[in-house]
């Protein structure tokens, strides 16, 4: 869907790269891979290759530090205002918006009825069947999460992406970072998450399939392999000049997110990669598809271009804040931090749907993700 000119991104085909360039002709692309790079890009990186520095240094040297039970909450907790729980409350405007339209009442009802229909039914699903309904989450962030960072390596040139297979292949490595490399170094703690989510619904809370070692096993080999020829057939495709430097972005990236999710404590490194990198990447693509938030970006820089999105974020997700408190308080849940953080992401779970087939219909609408032809 892209062509490469010049090294910026050219956008030309996509109903909103049609709009982008009417409205911005003076370069709306190269804004495009600047706002990915300053706001998806560097602040990922700092803070996850950190922290990876970090949790190596200790593991060689046999340190521990302790982590205060507490602190492995705050990453996810933070995610609440942090740009997690905001990243998904745009999602009213942000179809009007990729297919290069404003938002109208037709467009807000449109949205307003994929939530009620999508978040009622998994809702539904979470009730009856949770075991079912954790299980279909996983799958459904690594779908998710994948897709979000496929976008992204367009955005940053994405020369060396291929077709269709490798676009998906692309998409189960990177969603498999966050969703199964954790399951690999972790299975206890992972399992204890899952638990906790099916225990919730009073179900017996026993996902003991998660912590035996066969299938963990050749899952491990087999993503390992996976993640080799994904990279390998990029190689191939990216040549000399700028494509072999955006292959070696997307190497790095791959190899640092491996590194981090098997080094740090999965809570901790979920919760963070969910606010600084899944989520922060996602409003780098919505502030390339709002003009006012564009124009504060090319005026003042990647904060205005935030808070300009977070502005729009705003009253959803301080509706969000109030639906999951008002949930708490009328089921009477304890206070344990597991049972909190459980809820939490159950309640994560049935926006994520829905918020899974916006994005999915704005990838189709921009012509990018697994709908991008080379
Ligand atoms: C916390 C955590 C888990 C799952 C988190 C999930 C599934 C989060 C999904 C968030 C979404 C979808 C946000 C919106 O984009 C695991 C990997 C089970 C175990 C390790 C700790
Ligand atoms: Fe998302």
């Amino acid at each position: 869907m892209r062509d490469r000119m010049d090294g910026s991104i050219q956008r030309g085909q996509t109903a909103a790269g049609a709009a982008t360039e009417s409205r911005r002709p003076d370069g709306a692309p190269a804004t495009t891979r600047s706002l990915m790079l300053a706001v998806g890009g560097w602040p990922a990186w700092s803070v996850v290759g950190g922290l990876t520095v970090l949790a190596a240094a200790t593991t060689a040297t046999g340190l521990s530090v302790p982590v205060p039970t507490w602190a492995r909450y705050v990453p996810l907790a933070a995610s609440l205002l942090v740009f997690g729980l905001p990243h998904g409350a745009v999602d009213h405007l942000a179809p009007a918006r990729a297919a290069g339209e404003r938002p109208t009442l037709r467009w807000l009802g449109a949205v307003g009825a994929v939530y009620l229909v999508l978040g009622g039914a998994y809702t539904g699903l979470w009730v009856i069947a949770p075991a079912a309904a954790a299980v279909f989450f996983v799958g459904l962030t690594w779908f998710h999460w994948g897709q979000g960072d496929l976008y992204a390596l367009e955005a940053f040139g994405g020369s060396h992406l291929g077709g269709r297979a490798h676009r998906v292949a692309t998409i189960l490595v990177r969603g498999g970072l966050p969703m199964l490399v954790p399951l690999l170094r972790f299975p206890e703690r992972y399992r204890a998450v899952v638990d906790a989510w099916i225990a919730l619904f009073g179900g017996g809370a026993d996902a003991a399939w998660v912590t035996a070692p066969a299938p963990r096993f050749t899952l491990g080999v087999g993503f390992a392999t996976l993640t080799i020829g994904t990279l390998l057939a990029g190689w191939r495709r990216s040549g000399g000049g700028t494509g072999r430097a955006e292959w070696r972005r997307d190497a790095a990236e791959t190899g640092l997110l491996w590194a981090f999710f098997l080094l740090v404590p999965p809570l901790l490194a979920v919760g963070v990669y969910f606010c600084v990198w899944h989520s922060l990447r996602h409003i780098a693509r919505l502030a390339g598809v709002d003009p006012a938030s564009t124009a504060a970006f090319e005026k003042r820089g990647a904060l205005s271009a935030l808070l300009r999105t977070g502005r729009d974020a705003a009253p959803l997700t301080a509706v969000s804040i109030a639906m999951i408190t008002g949930v708490a308080l009328f089921v009477g849940i304890d206070t344990d931090p597991r049972t909190l953080t459980a809820l939490y992401l159950v309640f994560i779970a049935v926006l994520t749907l829905p918020h899974v087939a916006i994005v999915t219909w704005m990838d189709g609408a921009e012509g990018t993700g697994v709908s991008g032809k080379q």
